[in-house]
């Protein structure tokens, strides 16, 4: 039998990612809030305001009717604003079929609560943990479009209902891996988006490549110590939802957290900045619930502080820098 997917969120990541579904044989409903854009998306099989000039597959139809995309849905999967879910997800729930499993593709931490996606999406959707599931990974959405070799992986506390989801997003060209750790795989995704804003503003204060693989390094530390005092598999953050995805968003021009940085290390003030930035930077506001988690749970996290002080405080770069290099030294950890 065919599997039916409900995608929420004709973004970049979630058409691109709709893509993956009906290129691996999934019927696919793609939903958005604006029934021009799915319009146009079903009469030119392209998506013009997110990924223009790229043909989606024909498993794909688009709509703003949230009903009808969830029609059916073995699973559900979310891609839109992490800060937006639980509004948006109040209105979604009494739709899905009861059975379906429920799948973020978000890499952000709620503001107010610190709570991960997951955890959202379990509290408003009153569904067990078993059926909320996570897919994250080095997965540019452009690359991904262009069919480009990437992994991933796939995190549930139900194993069984991470290999059906490995097996309906399973194309020649995106190979999905599963895990249960379920903490470790949504922390790496929210995470490197605060160290990507780092390292895109030390490329913007034209420092050099030893500071962004000091950045990458340390800030690795700083999301492993975080996950471990969350109870996370430290071996997750070697993995494609770590150390992957890291390496990717902060060495890509086509990352919006990294050239958000960039635009900031160059002197554009944070307004100016969000003007600059016409897709979802996750890390700008994540940076302060990341911060948030991090005090909660008692774990010193500089890299992500100096980003919030110079993000949200308007601290200049420049004097962000000294302050992180003049901490006290220490044994690397
Ligand atoms: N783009 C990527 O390469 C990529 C890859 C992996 C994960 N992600 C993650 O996927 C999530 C979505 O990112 P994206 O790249 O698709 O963003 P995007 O900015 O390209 O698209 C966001 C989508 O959400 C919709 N949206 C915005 N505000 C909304 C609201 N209030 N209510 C309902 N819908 C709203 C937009 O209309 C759009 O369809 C983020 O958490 C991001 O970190 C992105
Ligand atoms: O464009 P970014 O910075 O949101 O990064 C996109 C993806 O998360 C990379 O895996």
């Amino acid at each position: 039998m065919t599997t039916r997917v409900a995608v929420f969120g004709n973004g970049s990541w979630g058409t691109a990612f709709a893509m993956v579904l009906a290129d691996a044989g999934c019927e696919v409903s793609l939903w958005g809030r604006r029934a021009a854009l799915a319009d146009a998306i079903n009469s030119s099989r392209t998506n013009p305001d997110y990924l223009p000039g790229v043909a989606l597959p024909a498993g794909i139809t688009a709509t703003a009717d949230a009903a009808r995309a969830a029609e059916g849905a073995d699973f559900a999967v979310l891609c839109i604003p992490s800060q937006t879910l639980r509004e948006n997800l109040v209105g979604w729930t009494g739709l899905l079929p009861a059975q379906s499993v429920i799948v973020s593709l978000m890499k952000g931490v709620e503001l107010g609560t610190a709570k991960r996606m997951s955890e959202v999406v379990a509290e408003v959707a009153k569904v067990p943990e078993e059926r909320v599931a996570v897919l994250s990974g080095p997965n540019l959405s452009k690359e991904i479009a262009a069919r480009h070799p990437a992994a991933a992986v796939v995190a549930c506390r139900d194993e069984d209902a991470a290999v059906r989801f490995q097996a309906a997003c399973h194309t020649p060209y995106f190979r999905p891996y599963t895990t249960t750790d379920v903490v470790g795989v949504e922390l790496g995704g929210a995470v490197k988006n605060v160290i990507a804003l780092a390292v895109g503003i030390a490329n913007g204060m034209g420092l050099g490549d030893n500071t962004k693989a000091s950045l990458i390094t340390r800030g690795l530390a700083e999301t492993t110590r975080l996950g471990l005092a969350m109870g996370a598999d430290p071996h997750t953050f070697a993995g494609l939802a770590g150390m992957g995805d890291l390496v990717a968003t902060c060495s890509s021009p086509l990352s919006r957290n990294n050239t958000f940085g960039m635009n900031l290390g160059r002197g554009m003030t944070l307004q100016e900045a969000v003007a600059a930035t016409k897709q979802t930077a996750e890390g700008v506001k994540s940076c302060e619930s990341v911060l948030d988690l991090a005090t909660r749970h008692g774990v010193e996290m500089p890299i992500t502080e100096t980003v919030v002080s110079i993000v949200h405080e308007g601290k200049p770069p420049l004097v962000a820098v000294k302050e992180l290099m003049s901490r006290s030294a220490k044994p690397e950890r």
